[in-house]
């Protein structure tokens, strides 16, 4: 048909619309990535498969130059490009982190050196890499207080945890950055400012790579599993990919291996795991649209407006719920109601004789 209305057209306009959703615009050429593959080069990282792209559905990720067979490594990252506690204890911070009581965290470690790298500008040598982290987080801890309070429960009370968290991080943080002031010109305070620390709190949250190192005496227990990798770290999300990633103590690499084909001129993902929405709004600061672990929560609240409201066993029943920690958690998937949904909607529907046999 010439008018474009039949089948034809329409399955090709399907076949285009659906090529043109995973189509990236090449951003290789643009200077900050020139400069981070050089700096790249410079720290033994061989050119992979991957370049940056922008692309309409995720924004800025990687793109395959060519076809990926299954198994295949999409990248190799050598150790020399990893920013871990190692990276920073072996820094200029290295002495006031051993001098400070109590050590400091893991986390306060890796944040501690991003803020002040980038600070430092242009005589920092992760400049390269700080040029390419996002100016901006969209996590909940960075959104305006009337935003968060649009969100739907129980997301809205995590992020206001979140919010309080990253505060709380900031102020107990506050005595060890006045320890580094010999380091600077400026005060401390306009440097390791409650903005700047939650920008890198953010990045270390939103990319760091899992890479568990020994426990250090002068860093306090917690466990500590994040490595920033660079250019790796521009893998967007996907919940339907499965990849290998892991550091590689013979090649002394972070390696990411294909599970499954991907085409060329593709975006190449991973997953970061069998999130739900909220989780990856929380943690990431996004929604995936075709999201198979996406669910509905239901609240406490809802159960008694809909279920308990004339139960007279109501507070018998919500006690055991809470005693068990099955009040939380409920959930409507795609599949419907969650085991924990059904379980708790059970009890909450059995009758009185019933209620005091269980
Ligand atoms: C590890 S970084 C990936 C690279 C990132 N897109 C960039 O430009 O630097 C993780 C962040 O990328 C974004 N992202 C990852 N997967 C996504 C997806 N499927 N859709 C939209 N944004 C995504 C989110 O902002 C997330 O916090």
């Amino acid at each position: 048909m010439k008018n474009g209305g039949g089948r034809t057209s329409r399955i090709r306009r399907r076949k285009l619309f659906r090529s043109s959703e995973s189509r990236g615009v090449n951003e290789s050429y643009k200077p900050e990535f020139i400069e981070l593959k050089k700096w790249l080069k410079d720290r033994k990282f061989e050119d992979t498969n991957l370049i940056p792209a922008c692309f309409p559905g995720t924004g800025r990720g990687l793109m395959s130059k060519t076809a990926l067979r299954e198994g295949q490594t999409v990248i190799s990252l050598p150790a020399s490009c990893l920013l871990t506690t190692d990276t920073v204890i072996r820094s200029y911070l290295g002495a006031y982190i051993a001098k400070w009581q109590p050590p400091p965290s893991p986390l306060l470690a890796l944040c501690t050196f991003l803020v002040s790298e980038k600070h430092a500008g242009d005589r920092s040598s992760w400049k390269p890499y700080l040029e390419v982290l996002p100016k901006a987080y969209t996590c909940p801890v960075c959104l305006e207080p009337e935003v968060v309070d649009l969100l739907p429960s129980p997301l809205k009370a995590k992020a206001w945890e979140q919010r309080s968290h990253v505060w709380e991080f900031f102020s107990s943080s506050r005595g060890f950055f006045s320890s580094l002031q010999p380091l600077f010109s400026e005060a401390v305070e306009s440097i390791f400012s409650y903005c700047a620390l939650r920008w890198a709190w953010c990045t270390v949250n939103t990319r760091a790579v899992y890479m568990k190192r020994p426990p250090r005496l002068c860093l306090s227990p917690e466990p500590d599993t994040c490595a920033l990798a660079p250019y790796l770290d521009l893998l967007n999300h996907s919940p339907d990919v499965q990849v290998k990633a892991a550091f590689n103590e013979e090649t002394r690499c972070y390696e990411i291996r294909t599970a499954a084909r991907c085409g060329r001129h593709k975006e190449v993902f991973i997953c970061y795991g069998p999130h739900d929405n909220h989780r990856l709004l929380l943690e990431y600061g996004f929604v995936s649209i075709r999201n198979p672990h996406a669910c509905v929560y239901v609240s406490k609240d809802m159960l008694v407006k809909y279920l308990l409201s004339t139960d007279k066993q109501m507070n018998k029943k919500i006690s055991i719920l809470e005693d068990h920690d099955f009040i939380e958690n409920l959930t409507f998937g795609w599949d419907g109601p969650s085991w924990r949904l059904l379980t708790a909607l059970k009890l909450l529907c059995l009758e009185a004789e019933e209620l005091f046999l269980a």
